[in-house]
């Protein structure tokens, strides 16, 4: 498969890694906004970019018929443009929040425990912290979105903050410490104990493998994808 990596940074040089292991080629890299001539021999885009750069490059990318995985995190407010750009350009499309394996099964874990933990919402108080190394733009992570919106889609509670506190509100803790790949914990705290789940990633490996096999399933189909189609968690 010919892959173009739209963000050549930290992600795309450890996807690069991964791409060219599995056999696949690396026919664009670039740091910029792509042309649509730049695509024009590509099979799968994979987009790890900027926050602030993400919408213009997925419109390029998604206007021109390549089918695009999407990592970067913090644009989510453009996300209903891109799906119906997807829609309107008969193209494929899939973003996460993270790609790796073990984040995806502990999304999973992390909804079972919230429908537990809805009954006893007298008893513990609820805290999410992410940790990250210190270039990270975007505070809280998108991974830390994703479950906080696990919680509230399984519990009571209706919003998450990093500042408000209130009822029904999950708390974010935001922490950056260098070299960190990224680390997410979720606790729930009583006065006489805690329970807590949490997902360590080692390096960025798993999030790169996790991107290119989303490209390998990608490539021959039409439509707005998730990482839940892609592992069948469905
Ligand atoms: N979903 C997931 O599993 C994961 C998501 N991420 C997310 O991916 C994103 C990238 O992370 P990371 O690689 O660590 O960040 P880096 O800062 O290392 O890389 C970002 C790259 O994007 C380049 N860039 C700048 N402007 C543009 C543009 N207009 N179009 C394309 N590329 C551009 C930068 O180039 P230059 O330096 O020259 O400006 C840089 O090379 C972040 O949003 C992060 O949160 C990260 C890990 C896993
Ligand atoms: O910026 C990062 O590094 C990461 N970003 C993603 C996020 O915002 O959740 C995924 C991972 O945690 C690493």
């Amino acid at each position: 498969m010919k892959i173009g990596l739209i963000g050549y940074g930290k992600m795309g040089k450890a996807i690069e890694e991964i791409v060219v292991e599995r056999g696949h080629e690396v026919v664009l890299k670039v740091s910029h906004t792509p042309t649509p001539e730049e695509l024009k021999d590509i099979d799968v885009a994979i987009e790890f970019s900027r926050p602030e750069y993400a919408y213009d490059n997925l419109k390029v990318l998604l206007e021109s018929n390549t089918p695009t995985i999407c990592g970067t995190t913090g644009w989510l407010d453009q996300q209903e443009e891109v799906n119906q750009l997807t829609l309107a350009n008969n193209t494929a499309f899939l973003y996460a929040s993270n790609f790796s394996l073990g984040v995806n099964l502990f999304f999973e874990l992390n909804q079972q425990l919230a429908r537990m933990m809805n009954k006893y919402r007298a008893e513990y108080n609820i805290n999410l912290e992410e940790i990250h190394h210190t270039q990270k733009l975007d505070a809280p992570s998108g991974t830390a979105i994703t479950i906080a919106e696990g919680i509230i889609d399984n519990t009571s509670y209706n919003n998450w903050s990093m500042e408000e506190q209130g009822e029904s509100i999950i708390p974010i803790e935001a922490k950056r410490i260098e070299n960190v790949p990224g680390t997410h914990i979720v606790q729930y705290t009583s006065e006489v104990d805690t329970i807590e789940i949490s997902h360590t990633a080692h390096s960025r490996k798993g999030f790169a493998l996790g991107a290119v096999i989303a490209a390998e399933w990608i490539a021959d189909k039409k439509g707005v994808f998730s990482m839940k189609d892609v592992l069948e968690l469905n």
